[in-house]
């Protein structure tokens, strides 16, 4: 059933939060009144957008410097920040490279930040978010990808611990949903960002092909998606309309609030497939090609 969790005056603490999908959550969550605090690792600069906020919205969001992958720094953290409401585990690493390239340590890094990264925060935060009485609905969400829905060229590591975060979301739904917890899983595709910036400097040219099959977005546009999402305790939350796409044609047994987006899933999955089916056509004709080529040179 529908629910509505505001975030006027409550508090939002965002994780990965100094920049790129983060920091566009932010700032649209302390324009609309939210009291945000950020976590990530450079502590400056986590001061450079604690300063921007303040410019742009006049509000004091509150910092903390941690590495996702110490959970104890993570837990002093959140104990310092206080109750929370809104829980956004947004931090993520991604460094694509065919897995025959990739050295171990970058897999486990990415395994690490992604995936175990937001066990250790949803861990430090759950107690506490639990304990609170008279407090209404709460919500936990998670920054998954495109690329968390449909395994892509390069992202071995990344999809696994993109897909690893859904897992995670729907078992964790079942345990919360008494305590008027609600889990929100978000599919952003390729989304112009800092990170992003760095990533596409390293990325396989196959991967790059694929990934265009979904449009990009830009940071804002995301950020704006995941709150609205959040606000409605969506569990998926696509982001643009080959996002819709992939949240019917993976919607699996994912739990569903909207009787209206569950007629559509029923309605529509048949025909999702067959496009899902025409682009995976697509791909293994890209990477055909791509193999060709190489062979020619
Ligand atoms: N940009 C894109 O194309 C897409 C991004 N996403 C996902 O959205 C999320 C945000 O991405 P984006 O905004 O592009 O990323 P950015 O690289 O721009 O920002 C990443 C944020 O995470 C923080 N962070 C990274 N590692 C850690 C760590 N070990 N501990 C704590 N904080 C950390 C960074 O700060 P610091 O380095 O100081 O720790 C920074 O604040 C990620 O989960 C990503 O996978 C999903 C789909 C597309
Ligand atoms: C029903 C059929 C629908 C068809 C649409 C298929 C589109 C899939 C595209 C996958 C794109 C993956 C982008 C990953 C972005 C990301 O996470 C990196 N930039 C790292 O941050």
């Amino acid at each position: 059933r529908p629910v509505n969790i505001p975030i006027k005056n409550r508090h939002v603490f965002i994780t990965g939060g100094s920049s790129g999908i983060g920091l566009a959550l932010a700032h649209q969550a302390a324009s609309q009144g939210a009291r945000v605090s950020l976590l990530a690792r450079s502590l400056s600069k986590l001061e450079e957008a604690k300063q921007s906020i303040r410019l742009s919205s006049g509000v004091d969001v509150s910092i903390f410097a941690a590495d996702v992958r110490d959970y104890y720094a993570v837990q002093k953290a959140i104990n310092d920040a206080g109750p929370i409401d809104v829980l956004v585990v947004n931090q993520g690493v991604f460094v694509p490279q065919e897995l025959e390239k990739q050295g171990l340590e970058e897999v486990k890094f990415m395994i690490d930040v992604n995936l175990m990264g937001s066990f250790n925060v949803i861990k430090a935060v759950l107690p506490l978010m639990k304990e609170r009485k008279d407090r209404g609905p709460t919500s936990i969400a998670l920054m998954s990808s495109q690329a968390g829905q449909v395994g892509v060229y390069g992202y071995t590591a990344y999809s696994a611990s993109k897909f690893g975060l859904r897992g995670l979301a729907e078992a964790l739904q079942q345990e919360v949903i008494a305590d008027n917890i609600h889990v929100t899983l978000i599919f952003p595709p390729d989304t112009d960002t800092p990170g992003f910036e760095q990533e596409s400097k390293v990325r396989p040219e196959l991967t790059t092909i694929l990934a265009g099959s979904s449009g990009s977005m830009k940071a804002d546009k995301v950020a704006k998606k995941a709150l609205d999402g959040i606000k409605s305790g969506s569990f998926i939350v696509p982001c643009n309309f080959e996002g819709q796409m992939l949240a019917i044609a993976t919607a699996g047994l994912s739990p569903q609030r909207s009787f209206l987006m569950a007629f559509f899933e029923v309605a529509f999955i048949g025909i999702c497939r067959l496009v899902a089916l025409f682009f995976q056509w697509n791909w293994y004709g890209s990477i055909e090609q791509w193999h060709a080529k190489k062979k020619e040179k």
